[in-house]
């Protein structure tokens, strides 16, 4: 909240600015009603809009990254608080007949502000665009944030299954392979307690997008837990699957990830197995790629000790 308030001071300053001057204005200019005039229904709607319209400045600005669209945004929310601001002024304090600029100060910034926000909402439409471009190997169908892992951040056990039991849908009705990988990564517990909680957050994140650049365009990723990740593969027969599985595995052998403490190389390889999905439900396919996987691992004891 405070590195908020900090990046956006001089706009927020300009705001209370404004609105106090306004506030004068009226104050040196008119007069105050008797509390026998005021106009309740008028506070509320009126006073009411400009207090949820800050809530929504707020909101923007503790949400989006500096730049041109959050101020396109937030001048035109600070427009549409200042008519608003104006109006419900108005309802407390009495000008005489002589001014004329209160009607300029209530409605001249209102259609500034829709201006201003539609061309925010047009700029912000085309960043989004560009955003769902790059989520695609995350989102693939549709978007559920209560479903995402807030630090790689990818679909969660529960959106992969969602996304198994869709893809296992489109598959049945197209007549098309569908396969699975499933990756773990190997002794990432070591990472956590050689170098911390925090490097090993660090180097998940890595890994994510090493992942992420390893996929084909329809395909999609998900964390299923810890060091555990799923991709699901459409329109992929075994084969195919266990010579991507191949490829994913190489990469993570070969990413050089250096540490924060020392930058001295991590090395990391991963357990990866691939399935193709059979007449079956979600949840025991699931069941089928974490039973092949505790197989690999297994493997890994008895070869390695
Ligand atoms: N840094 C970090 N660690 C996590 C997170 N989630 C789970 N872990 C840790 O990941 C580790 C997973 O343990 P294991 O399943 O035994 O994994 P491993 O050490 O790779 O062992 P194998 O899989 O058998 O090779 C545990 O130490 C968890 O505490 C996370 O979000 N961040």
């Amino acid at each position: 909240m405070t590195s908020m308030l900090a990046m956006h001071r001089f706009k927020l300053a300009g705001l209370l600015i404004a609105a106090h001057t306004g506030l004068l204005l009226h104050l040196l200019a008119g007069e105050i009603k008797p509390l026998a005039v005021w106009d309740w229904l008028d506070i509320a709607g009126e006073g009411g809009s400009a207090v949820l319209l800050l809530t929504w400045t707020g909101l923007l600005l503790k949400s989006r990254p500096a730049g041109y669209v959050t101020n396109l945004l937030f001048f035109g929310l600070a427009c549409l608080f200042f008519s608003l601001f104006m109006d419900t002024v108005d309802e407390f304090i009495v000008l005489p007949d002589a001014v004329a600029w209160d009607g300029w100060l209530e409605s001249g910034p209102m259609p500034l502000g829709f201006a201003l926000l539609t061309m925010g909402i047009f700029h912000w439409h085309r960043e989004q665009l560009a955003i769902n471009e790059q989520m695609r190997n995350r989102e693939r169908v549709f978007r559920e944030h209560r479903q995402f892992d807030k630090l790689t951040p990818l679909g969660d056990a529960n959106y992969l299954k969602t996304q198994f039991q869709l893809a296992l849908t489109e598959a049945e009705k197209d007549r098309q392979p569908l396969s699975m990988i499933m990756l773990d990564l190997d002794g990432f517990s070591r990472v956590n307690r050689e170098y911390g909680h925090g490097e090993g957050d660090r180097l998940l994140q890595v890994l994510t997008q090493l992942l992420l650049l390893n996929l084909r365009q329809h395909d999609l990723l998900c964390r299923l837990a810890g060091d555990r990740f799923v991709i699901v593969l459409p329109h992929t027969g075994e084969r195919q699957a266990q010579v991507l599985a191949g490829e994913v595995g190489e990469a993570v052998r070969s990413l050089a990830y250096k540490s924060s403490r020392h930058g001295e190389r991590v090395d990391l390889s991963a357990s990866v197995v691939a399935l193709m999905a059979r007449d079956e439900d979600a949840d025991t396919l699931l069941q089928r790629l974490n039973i092949a996987m505790a197989r690999a691992k297994q493997s890994l004891t008895v070869k390695y000790g």
